[in-house]
């Protein structure tokens, strides 16, 4: 479940963004849309307590983000978000499960490689486990961040614009990916996408449509 109540932020010298409140229930989808610049990466952040609102506050699962300070939070975050950002942040330096492993450092967890080994079976990974991430293909590498993003089964899964630069098949496929990664584990499932295609393939789920700017 997400719920923000009165929740806007300012970056320095710029006009105050301004969301509406929401409430999505758990195990809900929901897709962020809006115009580019109209905050949809900051409510994300905000959201992932990555940035601290103005005012307002946003509760996740029953934890209400912004009372939580330093090491707290992050380990919150780890523990109980998955994140797949446009740009997916794998480490060239490691293999992909040793990419998987960071995220139990990140939560303060005992590597767990029975994990790890499931959570890319599961995606049909399996036998790039020992690969480099320059290894990959686009799409593959995309599914390793998906495996990371729910590797320990989070609450929330936040996913910034999966489909912008796929054909309709990739598109289509990636999406299916998401909703069965988010089902299996529980997680209530955000999108931002300024994608038709994903609006049309998803009629059932919420909307939070931003205005230019963050006028509400
Ligand atoms: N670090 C920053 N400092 C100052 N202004 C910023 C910063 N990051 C974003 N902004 C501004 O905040 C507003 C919202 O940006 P944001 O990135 O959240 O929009 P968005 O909807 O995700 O855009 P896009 O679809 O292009 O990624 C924009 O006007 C942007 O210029």
């Amino acid at each position: 479940m997400i719920e923000t109540r009165g929740l806007a932020f300012s970056y320095p010298q710029a006009p105050v963004l301004s969301f509406p409140d929401l409430v999505v229930p758990h195990g809900g989808t929901l897709l962020l849309r809006g115009p580019s610049g109209s905050g949809k990466s900051t409510w994300l952040a905000l959201v992932a307590g990555l940035l601290t609102p103005a005012s307002g506050e946003v509760v996740v699962a029953g934890q209400t983000v912004h009372t939580l300070a330093g090491a707290a939070r992050d380990r919150w975050r780890a523990r109980c978000l998955g994140f797949l950002p446009q740009k997916l942040f794998l480490s060239e330096a490691l293999s992909v499960a040793d990419n998987l492993a960071l995220v139990f450092f990140a939560a303060g967890l005992p590597v767990d490689r029975g994990a790890i080994g499931r959570a890319l079976s599961a995606l049909d990974l399996s036998s790039l486990a020992e690969r480099k991430p320059s290894q990959l293909s686009g799409g593959q590498a995309q599914r390793v961040a998906l495996a990371r993003a729910l590797l320990l089964q989070p609450k929330v899964l936040l996913v910034d614009e999966p489909t912008a630069s796929l054909d309709d098949e990739a598109c289509a496929a990636a999406l299916a990916l998401l909703q069965r990664g988010a089902a299996e584990v529980g997680a209530t499932l955000v999108i931002s996408t300024h994608d038709a295609r994903v609006v049309q393939a998803l009629p059932a789920a919420q909307t939070l449509r931003l205005a230019r700017e963050g006028v509400a």
